[in-house]
């Protein structure tokens, strides 16, 4: 079990998620994780197992060896005031996983000698099924390996061009929800063909994660795996073409494009 400590400012839902992951699949000691945000009364469950919450940002990233920020795109210029002045750059490693803030920004708000990381993960690092994509710049190798363990421990991790970490955002984290609205989608025709909803989630969502295994486990192109389900002049490939009639896909290509658009507009 790794003796580094952890701080992660800003708990919110991605920050939730990851203290859960690094928590439930022991990534560290407890006792070596520091939970900060302004209202701490949804930390308390955390505080129960042994973390120390705090509302004092600066106080939680004083013993801190890795310093997770976590919070809106919109707070982070004054989390960095506030706590730039205190961050041992010699020692202490600022991950960010908030949207759209570059590793040139950071340098801007903390230091050009901060050893810093841009990472995306996202919900499903709760429980270990997380995809988190990686930057990096001033890190040495012993930083790189902690951080890839650290994001390992919630899921799977790959390293990325920086450029790409706007396109990185929509495909692995906004689709985290579009993939639940897909599910969603599936379980409300479900119950219009006969499920209660209980049944139609379960079905839905078990077959979802079977297909997604079947591209993980075999390493194989969707349509080769379609081609296996598309009985011909059966029902797959009936629904199948009535849904590509009704802009199925392209429907999903102008969604990520439009959230994509979002990010690249705003920040
Ligand atoms: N949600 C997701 O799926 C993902 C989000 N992200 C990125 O992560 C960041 C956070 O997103 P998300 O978790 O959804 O947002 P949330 O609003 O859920 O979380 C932000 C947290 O920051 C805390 N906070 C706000 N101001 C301060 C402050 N001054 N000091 C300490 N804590 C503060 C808030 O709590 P309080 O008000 O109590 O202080 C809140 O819990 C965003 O930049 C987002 O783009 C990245 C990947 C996935
Ligand atoms: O919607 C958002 O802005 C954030 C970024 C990734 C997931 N949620």
């Amino acid at each position: 079990m790794n003796t580094q400590k952890i701080t992660i400012i800003g708990v919110g839902n991605i920050g939730t998620a990851i203290a859960e992951g690094l928590i439930r699949n022991q990534f560290c000691k407890v006792s070596n994780v520091t939970l900060a945000k302004r209202n701490t009364a949804t930390l308390h469950r955390f505080e129960e197992q042994g973390a120390k919450i705090t509302s004092d940002n600066v106080k939680a990233i004083s013993e801190a060896d890795y310093i997770i920020l976590a919070v809106k795109p919109f707070q982070i210029r004054e989390i960095a005031e506030e706590i730039a002045p205190h961050v041992d750059y010699t020692k202490q490693v600022l991950i960010s996983v908030i949207t759209g803030v570059w590793l040139e920004d950071l340098k801007t708000l903390f230091s050009d000698e901060a050893v810093l990381f841009r990472a995306m993960p996202n919900t499903a690092a709760a429980i270990g099924e997380s995809m988190t994509t990686v930057a990096h710049c001033n890190a040495t190798q012993e930083e790189l390996s902690f951080v890839t363990s650290l994001f390992e421990t919630v899921g799977e991790v790959v390293m990325i061009n920086e450029q790409l970490m706007d396109a990185a955002t929509v495909l692995g984290a906004c689709g985290t929800a579009f993939a639940l609205r897909y599910i969603r989608a599936n379980i409300q025709g479900g119950i219009e063909i006969g499920f209660d909803a209980n049944t139609a989630t379960l079905i839905a969502a078990q077959t979802v994660k079977g297909a997604a295994s079947l591209l993980l486990e075999n390493k194989t192109h969707p349509e080769q795996e379609i081609d296996k389900v598309t009985t011909p002049k059966g029902c797959t490939i009936a629904g199948l073409n009535e849904m590509e009639h009704q802009g199925f896909s392209s429907s999903l290509i102008r969604g990520l494009k439009a959230s994509y658009d979002k990010i690249v507009k705003d920040m």
